[in-house]
């Protein structure tokens, strides 16, 4: 059973004629940017900006019209991935590398849907290596300061290099931390001087669609966490 597809393609079912809508990134969301552009080409009429840069192209091959930020007040719904998500509904987020641009739409969007096989939740979040997105210019120091937070990072390499973020930043992972106190680690992170932002999404996913080996889905909504008025 592909356990993505299965929750990507539910979370498609919420989109309404009219709405602007954040594609997210990553395998996941990429099924659920594919069943976008099949109910777009029956004559769905939406606007969607994109997290990424292949996620665009992605949208734009299959006729999902991509609209400048600068026209986009508020983003009804997002739909992305996730690498954990935990019982509060909690995520890391990153593994693909687009975390900022995932993290600033998200922000942006009224509702946050968390597309997810059943293998990404989890107790307590760490268990996958938490990305960080880190400016190249004395990233060395950057690192400095997560080891000294006991976190354990690397910096994620491709091909011999430092990989690069398509804000042309470096990510470093941080690897075997367990994640107790997502919203305190957070806050920690993002006053490192050099820190651009971190994966850990907090009180941002409004809706985590599961799809389980069974064919079955869950959905978790955060009922204390009402749809946001972002403008
Ligand atoms: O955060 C992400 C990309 O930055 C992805 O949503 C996350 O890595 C999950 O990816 P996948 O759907 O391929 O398992």
């Amino acid at each position: 059973m592909n356990t993505k597809k299965l929750a990507a393609e539910r979370a498609v079912e919420a989109i309404e004629e009219g709405m602007t809508v954040g594609l997210g990134t990553g395998s996941t969301a990429y099924f659920a940017i594919e069943r976008l552009g099949q109910r777009v080409k029956e004559g769905l009429n939406v606007r969607a900006v994109a997290t990424s840069k292949r996620s665009e192209e992605q949208a734009l091959a299959l006729g999902i019209p991509i609209v400048p930020f600068a026209e986009v007040g508020q983003i009804d719904m997002t739909i992305d991935g996730a690498d954990e998500v935990d019982r509060n509904l909690q995520l890391i987020k990153g593994g693909g590398g687009a975390l900022l641009r995932e993290k600033i739409v998200a922000a942006r969007s009224a509702k946050m849907f968390v597309v997810v096989g059943e293998d990404k939740m989890v107790d307590t979040l760490g268990a996958f290596p938490l990305p960080v997105e880190i400016v190249p210019f004395a990233h060395e120091w950057t690192l400095d300061a997560l080891k000294a937070l006991q976190l354990n990072p690397g910096l994620r390499m491709e091909d011999g290099e430092p990989y690069v973020t398509d804000n042309g930043n470096y990510i470093a992972d941080c690897r075997g931390v367990s994640i107790d106190d997502p919203a305190s680690l957070h806050a920690e992170l993002n006053a490192i001087p050099g820190v651009v932002e971190n994966g850990l999404f907090v009180e941002m996913a409004h809706t985590v669609v599961v799809g389980r080996e069974d064919g079955s889905l869950d959905l978790f909504t955060r009922s204390s966490l009402p749809p946001k008025s972002v403008l």
